[in-house]
Order: C-alpha cells, then structure tokens, then sequence
C-alpha cells in the first residue's frame, strides 16, 4: 500500500488527522527512565502504545536520535511501529536536501535503513535533488513548503514573479513535481492564512501540518484552512505538548489523554 493510501486508511480507522512526533529529548525524558539503556526506544515505544488507536502517523525526528547516537533505537522503534501498529504510517522527519547522487543515498537511508514510510525533503535544490526520493513507489515525499518557524518567512515569503515563494513551491509541486503522485508538503500551522493559499493551490494533496501544541497554532484556524472537502486531507502534528505532558511516571497515561484531546479538538472543526 502507497504512503498516501495508508494514511488515508488511517484517517478514516482512528478519526483522526492528529500526527504525533517523537522528539525525545534526553532533558526531558520521564526521571523513571533517564540512565537506563535504550531509554529513547522505551520512552518512545510508550508513548506509540499509548496513542497508536487516536493517530493518523508517527513522526519521529531524525536529530533527536542521532544527536544521542542512537540511530539504532530509531530503527529499533520503526519496526516496533510498523510491527505492533500495522496501517500506521511513519514520517522520518529529516529534511534532507542534496544533488541527485547524495539524495539516492539520503532515500536508502530513509527507505531502507529505516523503512520509513515518508521522509521530509527540503526544495531549495530542485527537482532533481527530489527525484532519487520518488524510486521508491510506495513511499511518501514531504516537501517543505511554507514551515512552521518565523524565521521560514525570511525565504518563503520572498516575491517570485509576483507571488510568495512558498506559493511557487505549491504550484511546482502540483504542476510539475508530482510525477508519480508520491508528493505531499509541509504547511505549518502557525500561519493558517498561507495555509488556506496552499490548500487552493494543491487540491486534495496531503499536508504535514506541524506547529499546533507548544507552538502555539490554533486548532480551529488550522483546520478549517487546510481541511479537504471530505473534511481530511492534513497530518497536523504535535510533538512536545503530548510527548512532555507528565515527566512522572504517569507520563504515558498523559500523553494518552494530550493525544486524546487533541484529536478531538481538531474533529469538531473538520466538519
Ligand atoms: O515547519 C516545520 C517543519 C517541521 N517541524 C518539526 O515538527 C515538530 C514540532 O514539534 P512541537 O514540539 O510540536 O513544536 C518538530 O519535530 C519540528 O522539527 C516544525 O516544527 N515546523
């Protein structure tokens, strides 16, 4: 099954468009658990058995594992993830960005080593620095757009021949880089004007929508912008608001009931 049908599926099985990221980071992992070995897989492991029926995708980060050396408990956890919660796809934040030959090497990487069922790509090289990506036809591709981040705009917002750059990069997308229909983008969620923009230009192609949670973007705006006709269409991710919601013990019950909140808050909005 493709990325975007697994998402899909997904969508429509947990009534949910709620992503949650895994960032652990080692400052804040649960006191019950820091000084153990393979404290990143267990806490993650946690937090996926505590909110794998209330989520449409799994989006670890790729720098919080490897910071920590630790690419082995990432590979360890996507396993874990694809094997005890079949049908959940997992996004491998990475945001990778080379020529052609490095790319292929990024898209093994991503596909191979970690059996990743979509990865993050930054544009700002081109189409050929996407297209090793796309070998992989079953696989998502997740090209950064207009990011969550205020400083995205020092770029983004730049005037192309009369409109934002974010918005060419929507329009490339649709009209010329989507050969193979493996596309998706990131839309962050803290500017929900720009997102309702790139919903108009992309139709019903996929959004990764990170920036609700700690960041602050509202729900409701969200939604309501970057929803599709069929009230879908976004994976709207939260990372450190479900992650960090308990340090105690208790912190995936927390994390169980952040999750839970957050998808509902969304659903009364998709209608
Ligand atoms: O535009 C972007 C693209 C990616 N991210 C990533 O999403 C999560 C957000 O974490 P929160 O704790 O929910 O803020 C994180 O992994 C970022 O690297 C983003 O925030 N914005």
């Amino acid at each position: 099954m493709t990325f975007i049908a697994q998402l899909s599926a997904a969508w429509q099985r947990n009534q949910s468009l709620l992503c949650v990221g895994l960032d652990p980071d080692p400052t804040k992992l649960p006191v019950s658990l820091t000084g153990t070995g393979g404290a990143i897989f267990s806490f993650c492991r946690e937090i996926v058995d505590a909110t794998a029926d209330l989520v449409c995708a799994f989006k670890p980060q790729i720098a919080y594992f490897a910071a920590q050396r630790a690419e082995d408990q990432l590979e360890q956890l996507i396993h874990y993830i694809h094997d005890a919660h079949p049908g959940i796809p997992v996004i491998l934040d990475a945001k990778r960005g080379d020529i052609g030959a490095t790319a292929e090497q990024y898209a093994r990487e991503a596909f191979e080593r970690y059996q990743a069922d979509a990865v993050t790509v930054n544009p700002y090289m081109g189409f050929d620095s996407i297209e090793p990506y796309l070998a992989y036809d079953t696989r998502g591709v997740i090209v950064l757009c207009r990011t969550s981040n205020a400083g995205g705009s020092d770029l983004q917002a730049l005037d192309v021949h009369g409109a934002p750059l974010y918005q060419t990069v929507a329009r490339l997308a649709r009209e010329r880089w989507n050969t193979t229909g493996q596309l998706a983008l990131v839309v962050g969620a803290t500017f929900p004007e720009e997102l309702a923009k790139v919903r108009e230009i992309v139709g019903d192609m996929p959004l990764l929508v990170p920036g609700i949670g700690a960041q602050g973007g509202d729900i409701a705006a969200t939604v309501r912008a970057g929803r599709t006709a069929d009230g879908t269409g976004m994976a709207i991710n939260s990372s450190r608001a479900i992650l960090y919601a308990s340090r105690d013990k208790d912190f995936a019950k927390a994390a169980r009931q952040a999750a839970l909140e957050t998808r509902d808050a969304i659903n009364q909005y998709r209608a």
